[in-house]
């Protein structure tokens, strides 16, 4: 069976919101801010490309003639069913599968190695089951920041405690062992990381599936604000509406 996609037209979504608006006026302005926004990013370059993607697995089948198109600043949430090709389609666009017949371009350039070397150091990739292994909170931001296309943003510790408080975990928290967190505390911390690798685009596989409502606002708060471009994988509906648009991987009819 092979997927296509369609995006929930902007009109049919709730507005996304991330904070508690105190009032009708503050509505209005906010949503008058975030449709400009909107039209904004629908002018704004592309980032990710996709026209016409076929691939499969030895036996399965996963895209049948999908296309997409991201643009800069846009925050894109990839839902479906599982098995739906959501990894998969991650994958494409990070270089680390080839479609067998299709065009995938990175800000209106064709794939080639070298282009893909320069997208992966201009982004941030969460996997969902990230294991980062042993050691502490703060001995693993060492080894991840002492990567050297990390190595320039690497955070004081006070910037890294700061960046936990504001997703609602202790500063204390550095120095406990990565390994004896709870999965929401785990992808939190994931998360933090990849905030502060400053990178134009993040690319988060189910950044909420762990997390409870108060945790998931702190993190929209933090991610859905500024003007990354961010594209997740998500079955939650919260998340799901606070992001700008949905590709909804349908199997195909
Ligand atoms: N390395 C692989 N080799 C062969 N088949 C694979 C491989 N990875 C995934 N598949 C198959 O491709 C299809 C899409 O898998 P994918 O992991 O992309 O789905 P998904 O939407 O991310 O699923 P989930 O929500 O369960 O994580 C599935 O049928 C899966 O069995």
């Amino acid at each position: 069976m092979g997927y296509s996609s369609y995006s929930v037209p902007y009109s049919t979504r709730s507005i996304p919101t991330a904070r508690p608006l105190k009032n009708s006026y503050t509505r209005a302005v906010f949503q008058a801010i975030f449709i400009q926004t909107l039209i904004m990013n629908s002018d704004s370059p592309a980032i990710f490309t996709a026209s016409g993607i076929h691939f499969s697995y030895e036996n399965e089948k996963v895209f049948s003639d999908f296309s997409l198109q991201i643009n800069q600043g846009e925050k894109v949430a990839i839902k479906g069913e599982s098995g739906s090709g959501k990894t998969t389609l991650f994958r494409l666009l990070l270089g680390f599968e080839y479609p067998d017949e299709g065009d995938m371009r990175y800000k209106e350039e064709p794939y080639t190695t070298q282009l893909i070397q320069q997208m992966r150091r201009e982004l941030a990739w969460l996997p969902q089951d990230l294991n980062l292994g042993e050691g502490t909170v703060q001995e693993l931001s060492d080894f991840l920041f002492g990567f050297e296309a990390n190595k320039s943003q690497k955070p004081s510790s006070k910037r890294l405690g700061e960046t936990l408080t504001k997703l609602g975990l202790e500063k204390s928290m550095l120095n406990q062992k990565y390994a004896e967190l709870s999965t929401g505390q785990r992808q939190r911390i994931g998360l933090a990381c990849c905030y502060l690798m400053n990178r134009d685009i993040l690319l988060l596989d189910e950044p909420t599936s762990a997390l409870d409502a108060q945790s998931k606002q702190k993190v929209a708060d933090l991610l859905l604000q500024d003007g990354r471009t961010i594209i997740s994988t998500s079955h939650d509906e919260w998340w799901l509406e606070r992001c700008d648009r949905i590709i909804d991987l349908q199997p195909e009819q």
